[in-house]
């Protein structure tokens, strides 16, 4: 992975400027979370890295993105559709390969729904689908992750083992959360976003909860 800096971004919706122009610069092992009050325009910032970043990514987008007729198993190995030829993929539809099943197993069994590998995703809880995102962003096996809350519909125990699944798989990361100790757990970076502008910028370490509570 490189490392990656971009000046300028920015967004605007009908007029409204809702982030930027504001410049990120992030390198190699850091995991960044990305936290502001609602509608600070985290998920604007996540949306414009992933446009420029798509390639080298694994994104978990807040809207997570699941084929509701499709299986589990499916919606994971979408993460590395882009890495097969047609046919490969064709056929997985049809009749998976043991390999992917196997390797497809083992991401679910980890997220505690090793039971749910042929469910289709309509019919999963709000927790399941989350982690069928996480999944495939875990088997798309990107240098880089890019997640908007990621873990906003799970309970404490499994909020946690996602966090340092994501944050033990993938070298570097950008992560919208609401949830300011988590940040200052997982990540070893927080960016405060105000106003669509950087409001904080600096190591987890340098900070308590207190310090971040002042952008909300
Ligand atoms: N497609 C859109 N059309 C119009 N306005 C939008 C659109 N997407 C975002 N906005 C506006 O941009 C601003 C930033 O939104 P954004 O979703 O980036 O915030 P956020 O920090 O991620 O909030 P949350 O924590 O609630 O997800 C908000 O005022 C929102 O209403």
């Amino acid at each position: 992975m490189r490392d990656f800096a971009f000046d300028g971004l920015s967004a605007s919706f009908g007029g409204q400027r809702v982030i930027g122009p504001l410049s990120l610069a992030v390198k190699q092992g850091e995991h960044v979370a990305l936290v502001g009050k609602s509608g600070a325009g985290k998920s604007t910032l996540i949306k414009l890295l992933y446009e420029r970043l798509t390639r080298e990514a694994s994104l978990v987008p807040q809207g997570l993105g699941l084929v509701n007729a499709l299986p589990v198993f499916h919606n994971v190995f979408m993460g590395q559709l882009d890495k097969h030829p047609l046919w490969y993929n064709t056929l997985t539809l049809i009749r998976p390969f043991r390999k992917d099943r196997d390797v497809i197993r083992g991401l679910l069994d980890d997220l505690g729904i090793p039971d749910k590998q042929w469910t289709p995703a309509a019919t999963l809880s709000g927790g399941e689908r989350q982690r069928v995102a996480i999944a495939r962003a875990l088997y798309r096996q990107a240098p880089l992750l890019l997640a908007d809350e990621p873990i906003s519909a799970l309970d404490g125990p499994m909020a946690h083992l996602v966090m340092q699944a994501l944050t033990d798989r993938f070298s570097t990361s950008v992560i919208a959360l609401h949830d300011v100790d988590m940040a200052l757990t997982y990540c070893n970076r927080i960016v405060g976003i105000q106003d669509g502008q950087v409001a904080l910028d600096q190591p987890a370490s340098r900070l308590r909860t207190s310090d971040i509570m002042t952008l909300y």
